[in-house]
């Protein structure tokens, strides 16, 4: 696979907000304080190129869902900045920053979070009727198309299985056309043909839609949907690796559970590319 997308390294010397959907600089996160001080994340700078899938990897407690959660707005930094496209995240009031979520940035979560009255449409157009926007028919029918729900528009939650309810949540994400989804764990509480069924569709919409993913993932299968994975150890980011296959990813992965930051494996691309 060529990569012709900035590399993450770039977020570094390139301040400008156009080839990323989102950016950290410098970012730390402290949790607790004396002997019970954690260290969640350690000073990462890095760069989420727009139009990508990019999947973030590491050891439980590396600091994944922290990252990913100071990235989006649902948690706070201690030092350091976040930017979604050109907007600065980091100062922004609660309520500014609500409106940014609301408007920029779409969730996935491992819980499918659907109003159970809700029929299947209702569920994806709720964050639009909320905002009171109306929903583009065109953009939606083709991110329903693509989910392959529209037999099942007018189903409640209850009436459908786990892999469609997470493809009601994706089809909500995808709706209000945003500037990045953020998915944590997406296909965590799916059996494996469900799974694989959600991760083709959000690579289908970074490819056809070009729609921006970032994606938390304890999986290598799941990982090698990406165009690029992230790995954290220690609230660091470590490495970054294009083109993964599952084989690759689990064989890096190896590495962390030994301890310590992995020896570059054979053919990796590019060893150590995060920004630091
Ligand atoms: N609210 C909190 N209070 C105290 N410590 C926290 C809090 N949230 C996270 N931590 C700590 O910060 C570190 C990073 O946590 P984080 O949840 O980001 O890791 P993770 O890589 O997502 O882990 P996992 O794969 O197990 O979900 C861990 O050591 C965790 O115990």
């Amino acid at each position: 696979m060529t990569n012709t997308a900035p590399s993450t390294a770039d977020a570094h010397s390139a301040p400008g907000a156009g080839d990323f959907a989102a950016r950290a600089h410098q970012i730390a996160k402290v949790y607790g304080r004396g002997d019970a001080q954690v260290v969640a994340l350690d000073s990462v700078t890095v760069g989420i190129p727009r139009g990508r899938f990019t999947a973030i990897m590491g050891p439980s407690g590396s600091g994944k869902s922290t990252l990913m959660h100071c990235m989006a707005g649902l948690d706070s930094v201690d030092s350091g900045q976040v930017f979604i496209g050109g907007t600065e995240l980091t100062g922004l009031k609660d309520k500014q920053l609500t409106r940014l979520r609301r408007d920029k940035i779409g969730f996935i979560f491992q819980a499918f979070n659907l109003v159970p009255t809700l029929t299947a449409l209702e569920n994806i157009t709720l964050p639009m009727d909320i905002a009171g926007r109306k929903a583009d028919r065109a953009w939606l029918d083709q991110v329903i198309d693509t989910v392959g729900l529209r037999p099942r528009l007018k189903h409640r939650p209850s009436e459908l299985s786990g892999g469609q309810q997470q493809r009601v949540a994706c089809a909500r994400a995808l709706a209000s056309r945003p500037e990045i989804i953020f998915a944590d764990e997406p296909t965590g509480n799916l059996d494996s043909r469900s799974g694989a069924e959600v991760l083709a569709f959000l690579r289908d919409s970074v490819r056809r839609m070009g729609q921006t993913i970032v994606m938390v993932t304890h999986d290598p299968s799941a990982a090698a949907y990406a165009d690029q994975v992230l790995f954290l150890t220690d609230g660091q980011i470590v490495d970054t690796m294009t083109g993964p296959t599952a084989e690759r990813v689990l064989e890096r992965m190896k590495g962390f559970e030994t301890g310590g930051r992995p020896a570059a494996a054979p053919g990796a691309p590019e060893p150590g590319v995060a920004a630091r």
